[in-house]
């Protein structure tokens, strides 16, 4: 099957320091693949790298075929606001919107609002009662749910999760875990899941581990 998502001998230093060099990784349509390794291993890093956020020192980035760093600035833009769902490990949710106004954002700035799709993914995740709520009045795991609902709402082929489970209990994190299992098997897109937790790594199709020997496929 042809990759969703391919990254080529990737390579990124913060000066002297290397976080990581000469990865690679292929993501087919469908599949959720977990992401694991010790704390600064350098996985918000990659993830930054995959979603064009960040510029890797050596490497490509492949998304459907397109090598994405090479794409101009406002290219680069229109094919992470269409194609990519990106969970950010610090929400950056915009304290300006509502609920809704957030986790509608994607499909506005599409210019393809649908009231119904957003009920669905409010819904989702337990949030419709909160539509019209500011991010302040929201706890860690609400604010979470906020990030995952915008990650998803416009039906991404690529889903990029840094630890998306990490502030919430054990039934908000499984319906998590679900919504992107669906996001998978039902829209074929591919989920790369920066995680800590054993139970989300256990639901994935496959594990990789970062670490001093680069990218591992753990059993
Ligand atoms: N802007 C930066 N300048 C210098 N070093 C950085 C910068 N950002 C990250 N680092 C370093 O790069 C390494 C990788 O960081 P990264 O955030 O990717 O790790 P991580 O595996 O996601 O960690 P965690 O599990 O704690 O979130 C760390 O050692 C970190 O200190």
């Amino acid at each position: 099957m042809p990759a969703l998502l391919e990254a080529r001998g990737l390579s990124r230093s913060y000066g002297e320091t290397p976080v990581f060099s000469g990865l690679s990784l292929r993501l087919a349509p469908g599949e959720l693949v977990a992401l694991l390794g010790e704390s600064g291993c350098g996985k918000s890093t990659l993830l930054n790298c995959l979603a064009g956020l960040d510029r890797p020192d050596a490497g490509q980035v492949l998304l459907e075929g397109i090598d994405i760093h090479e794409l101009s600035e406002p290219a680069q833009a229109r094919l992470r606001r269409e194609r990519l769902g990106f969970v950010f490990q610090a929400f950056h949710v915009l304290p300006h919107l509502d609920v809704a106004g957030n986790v509608g954002l994607p499909l506005l700035l599409q210019g393809k609002e649908d009231p119904t799709r957003l009920a669905e993914m409010l819904a989702a995740v337990g949030l419709l009662d909160l539509a019209s709520r500011m991010p302040r009045q929201l706890s860690g795991g609400q604010l979470q749910r906020v990030a995952i609902a915008r990650a998803l709402i416009h039906r991404p082929a690529l889903v990029l999760a840094d630890e998306p489970t990490g502030n919430l209990d054990p039934r908000h994190a499984d319906g998590v875990l679900e919504l992107l299992r669906q996001q998978c098997r039902e829209q074929g897109a591919a989920c790369l899941l920066v995680t800590h937790s054993e139970r989300a790594a256990a639901l994935a199709d496959r594990r990789l581990q970062l670490g001093e020997a680069g990218l591992e496929a753990l059993l």
